[in-house]
């Protein structure tokens, strides 16, 4: 094939821009990342070789070697793997940006951070880290039934594709060590970086050393020089292993190895189930969100490494894990699959369902532990994964009880950004109290100040606040928790108003005259809710808070337009003014102009926008110069 020069997509130049230039510490990482690499691909023809043997070319030693070339300051990492044509290559070293790049790159640059592990731990650049090492990388491979294709890359704007070399199928990946990079090139320094990082990989990582030994006996005696592979992992696979022989570092650096994080896990999950189903698992809670879920973006799925008598089967079996536990990374390994199968069948085996049943009770009850037990940790656990575990709510019926233990909000009685188990919300009710009271909001300072709490403040109940926008679309899938039925503060009626006789006979044509002069307003009542404020707009049992409403709008989202009550509150001197001058006067040319800011001052207090803030402005200005006059 001729040669040919492409460019890399934009943010994929910049990202390389970036790794060349910027980063600096950690950079021995790209070892990990490149064996990783090679360990996919070895496992991505052994997966396929199950179904059609053809694939396999009669090569299935399989093997990840390092060789280093002092001469030319040259590191290779090759394998025996699935391989490339041209158009994979393409595609995956050259075209596709990980999803999150563009939001990446721009918090990078705003926080200044250059040397930042963590925000690229969180990332995951992959085979890009290369170019922390190496200012000319090659890439040199051949798949099953194609010619062999090479890239070459400088880490800048383009790339080289090319005729490749490589006669057997597998990869060959190059790095031109850079001048302050050639410790990658000594034994000592890859045998103990393999080690660290990828000693339960499967797969043997051999390389060639050159030992002195002595042969012969007596005078024969002589010291000669023998070059020979030797395997640098122990490829023991740790999930096999008894949980007393792994260390701490042994079960952060598996992690590191399957999930790309940079740091350590929160937590993790090691055990064995016997019996009607035998399988290990070894799974992570991670401490921090990956960036692309950090983004609000990400794959919405669950990806689990699923082994079958330790053959790597995949390492994204969707139906291991729910969608709202997809945080959760790991292994699993089953005894009782068949394994000579394709993936879609395998997925529908009814065997995977008791396991997913099995590995998620055992998620609630670590995460159910670490909240009773290290209620900090569990903050900051709460921090990061709360609104996805969230999900759950909504699609895991059978464990909805479970997840809705784990859920903290801040309440009425919290400091602000506080949390507090809802299970303790529960625990501190008045027994006879048959709801639990919540009230959503865009924030704190409006939950906290809302007109809505004035009745539950006097009668000394908490309130929930719903203050994650996820939580009106969620929260309602429960019905109830504990016994006890949801119930917002600002929607349906707030219940006994037999106290009301008096006003409501007083108030009765006024109420029908308000009612008249708005439009949009669906009834007009008196407020038994209300303590200090003097109006406010409630809605059906139902429907969607304000500010969830304005957030669809803003998202683009089509809202139908919803008619809301007007409750009034007959004890406020302002609603009693109107109410005055209404009896004084129907045809008072400020009538309705009274009217009209009582029902904007509803929609300040829930910090809606007024329909014609303008005239909002200048009614509430004609009072002030009216007032301060007096
Ligand atoms: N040695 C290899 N053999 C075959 N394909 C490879 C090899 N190295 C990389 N690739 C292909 O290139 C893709 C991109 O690799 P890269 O390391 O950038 O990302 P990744 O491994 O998919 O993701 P991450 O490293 O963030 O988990 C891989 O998904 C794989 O398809």
């Amino acid at each position: 094939m001729a040669e040919k020069t492409m460019e890399f997509k934009t943010e994929l130049s910049q990202l390389l821009h970036l790794i060349t230039h910027s980063l600096y510490s950690h950079r021995e990482i790209f070892l990990r990342e490149l064996i990783s690499n090679a360990c996919d691909a070895i496992d991505k023809i052994r997966f396929a070789a199950l179904t059609e043997t053809d694939l396999l070319d009669g090569d299935s030693d399989w093997k990840i070697r390092l060789s280093e070339d002092k001469e030319a300051k040259t590191l290779t990492i090759s394998d025996n793997g699935v391989g490339m044509d041209e158009e994979a290559l393409v595609e995956n070293l050259g075209t596709i940006a990980h999803s999150g790049t563009k939001a990446f790159l721009a918090r990078l640059q705003e926080e200044g951070v250059k040397d930042n592990p963590d925000l690229i731990g969180q990332f995951g650049v992959g085979f890009y880290s290369s170019f922390m090492v190496a200012d000319r990388v090659v890439v040199d491979t051949r798949m099953h039934g194609k010619d062999a294709v090479k890239w070459e890359s400088e880490g800048t704007g383009s790339f080289t594709l090319g005729e490749g070399e490589r006669e057997t199928r597998g990869t060959s990946v190059t790095l031109y060590l850079k001048e302050d990079a050639a410790e990658y090139l000594e034994e000592y320094r890859l045998r103990s970086l393999v080690k660290k990082f990828s000693d339960f990989i499967e797969h043997p990582v051999v390389m060639k050393v050159t030992r002195t030994k002595t042969e012969g006996e007596g005078d024969d005696k002589k010291e000669i020089e023998v070059t020979e592979d030797e395997i640098l992992n122990t490829q023991k696979a740790i999930w096999l292993r008894a949980k007393t022989e792994i260390s701490n570092e042994d079960y952060n650096e598996f992690y590191k190895h399957i999930s790309h994080d940079f740091n350590d896990p929160a937590e993790v999950i090691h055990y064995s189930a016997e019996g009607a189903m035998e399988f290990k698992a070894l799974l992570f809670v991670p401490e921090k969100r990956p960036f692309d879920m950090l983004m609000g973006g990400g794959d919405q799925k669950a990806h689990i490494h699923l082994y079958i008598q330790r053959v790597f089967i995949s390492s994204d079996f969707e139906n291991l894990l729910p969608p709202y536990l997809r945080f959760v990374k790991g292994v699993v390994d089953a005894a009782d699959l068949p394994l000579n199968v394709s993936r879609e069948i395998l997925q529908e085996n009814p065997q995977l369902d008791r396991i997913r049943k099995n590995l998620v009770s055992r998620i609630l009850k670590t995460l159910a532990t670490m909240k009773d037990k290290e209620f900090d940790k569990y903050l900051t656990f709460y921090s990061e994964f709360g609104p996805i575990l969230k999900e759950g709510l909504q699609s895991d019926f059978e464990n909805r009880e479970k997840i809705a233990d784990l859920l903290l909000f801040e309440t009425t009685k919290t400091e602000a950004g506080k949390l507090r188990p809802l299970s303790a919300v529960v625990e501190a009710m008045d027994e006879k109290q048959e709801e639990i009271i919540y009230l959503s909001a865009e924030h704190r300072g409006l939950a906290e100040n809302s007109p809505f709490l004035e009745g539950f403040k006097a009668d000394d109940k908490e309130v929930v606040f719903f203050l994650d926008p996820i939580d009106e679309f969620v929260m309602p899938q429960l019905h109830e928790y504990k016994g006890k039925k949801f119930k917002a503060a600002n929607k349906g009626d707030a219940g006994d108003d037999k106290e009301l006789k008096e006003e409501k006979k007083k108030f009765e044509g006024f109420l029908g005259f308000v009612k008249d002069k708005l439009s949009g307003v669906k009834e007009v009542r008196l407020s038994t809710r209300l303590k200090e404020s003097p109006a406010c707009l409630v809605g059906d049992e139902y429907s969607m808070s304000p500010h969830i409403e304005a957030m669809m709008r803003r998202m683009g989202q089509p809202v139908p337009e919803t008619e809301r009550v007007l409750e009034l509150n007959p004890t406020h001197p302002a609603v009693q003014a109107v109410q005055a001058m209404y009896e004084a006067d129907k045809d008072d040319a400020k009538l309705g102009e009274s009217v009209e800011l009582l029902r904007d001052l509803a929609h300040v207090a829930e910090g809606s926008k007024v329909d014609n803030p303008a005239a909002f402005a200048s009614r509430i200005a004609d009072l002030m110069a009216r007032d301060l006059k007096g």
